[in-house]
């Protein structure tokens, strides 16, 4: 294969293409997952050990993919994920996932931790929908001041991550002695930024960085009672990112609020947990259809997008993917990833027989034998040889 001329065709070679590209420590903060990463492989594996069953011989010429998401419309059950400083990625960082975003119809989240600003990316690309993530700060005024902002600036939601009240152990991260690079800035802080230079760009003696600044500025004594007092100060939806149990679905659902993610946060939290493919069920048979049920964590096929909604998800939401597609091409190569899972999934959907994703029902996914699986080997894609490859 000529290196010069490779051309990423699916997710995994755009990481591939995107590890050849990006400096160690910031490939190695996106990649990481934490302690032993059982769960980060878990991840992708679990989607592997669901397998389809297609009906044949039915008319898929007019299919329709689209669906509605929170009263937005959405080109197919795909959203974007936070994930924070994406311009050590891309010089355009979030301001080019945006505009990809609205250019497919799908709706971004803007992590809290961002390097371009709200305002930014919201104006940036008016015509797409965003959400706003949002990590409370053990002062509560600035937590209050960053969902004014949002609100002002048009998000559509709040999505509150509950599953960080630390952050996990990525020992990646440890050795790399992770920071934001000097050159970047979080762009929601711009002010706090001038006056306290080292502690909000991160930089740590020893260790990782960014949990040592994320221990020093979040709230690890956030209760459920904190949603009522989110709920007090919005008029925004708020979605719950990080539920994985029936217990807290519930719960959920008693605090009012408008959605669920089921998440283990790309595997960068607890590792040991479930892969969240194989929550989903549980989440949706203790939500009983009263809010919709959104899934993220190793998403890297129109099939996965396929089988999350066949256990009862609403959509999916991608975080990775994005950030190689953004260090591969910047705006055009998320346009590209947008493009490679919506024609993944239009044509998955289309060859188990299934004409909208109303139509997208549990008796199309079984849970195979794990035994049986383990002995087949995935097939191995092809690795990029340069960085220098075309898009
Ligand atoms: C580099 C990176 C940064 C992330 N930053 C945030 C963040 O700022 N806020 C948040 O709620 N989740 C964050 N996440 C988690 C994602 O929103 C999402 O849950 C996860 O990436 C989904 O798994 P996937 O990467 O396998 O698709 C981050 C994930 C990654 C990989
Ligand atoms: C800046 C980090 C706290 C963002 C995050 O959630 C992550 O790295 O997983």
């Amino acid at each position: 294969m000529n290196g010069e001329r490779f051309t990423p065709v699916n997710t995994f070679e755009y990481e591939a293409l995107a590890k050849l590209k990006l400096p160690k420590m910031v490939y190695d903060y996106y990649a990481s997952g934490a302690d032993d990463e059982y769960t980060l492989e878990d991840n992708i594996a679990a989607f592997r050990r669901l397998r389809l069953r297609p009906r044949v011989l039915v008319d898929i010429s007019a299919q329709d993919i689209s669906t509605t998401l929170l009263g937005i419309p959405s080109s197919f059950p795909l959203v974007i994920a936070p994930a924070a400083m994406q311009k050590m990625a891309h010089p355009d960082g979030e301001v080019a996932v945006a505009r990809a975003a609205a250019k497919n119809k799908v709706i971004m989240t803007l992590s809290s931790l961002s390097t371009c600003s709200m305002e930014q990316v919201a104006e940036s690309s008016p015509a797409g929908a965003k959400w706003f993530q949002l990590y409370i700060y053990k002062d509560r005024q600035v937590t209050k001041k960053l969902v004014e902002r949002a609100q002002n600036a048009g998000y559509k939601a709040l999505v509150l991550t509950v599953d960080a009240q630390r952050l996990g152990r990525r020992e990646a991260d440890i050795h790399n002695k992770f920071s934001l690079p000097q050159h970047l800035t979080f762009g929601n802080f711009q002010e706090e930024q001038t006056t306290n230079d080292d502690k909000t760009r991160t930089k740590s003696a020893q260790g990782s960085g960014i949990e040592a600044y994320f221990a020093s500025l979040m709230d690890p004594s956030l209760t459920w009672k904190d949603i009522a007092w989110l709920q007090s100060i919005t008029r925004l939806p708020i979605i719950l990112k990080g539920i994985t149990t029936a217990e807290d679905a519930q719960k959920a659902v008693q605090s009012g609020v408008a959605a669920v993610i089921v998440s283990n946060h790309g595997a960068r939290q607890l590792d040991g947990m479930l892969a969240t493919i194989d929550c989903v069920e549980e989440v949706v048979d203790a939500v009983r259809s009263r809010i919709p049920v959104l899934m993220d964590s190793g998403v890297r096929r129109g099939t996965d997008i396929l089988k999350a909604l066949a256990l009862g998800a609403k959509a999916v939401c991608i975080g990775r993917p994005v950030l190689w597609a953004l260090a591969v091409g910047g705006e055009e190569g998320v346009d590209d990833v947008l493009n490679l899972l919506r024609n993944e999934f239009h044509l998955a959907m289309g060859l188990v027989g299934c004409r909208s994703v109303e139509e997208i029902d549990r008796r199309i996914v079984v849970h195979q034998d794990v035994a049986r699986i383990q002995k087949l080997k995935p097939k191995t894609h092809p690795q990029p040889l340069s960085q220098n490859a075309r898009l």
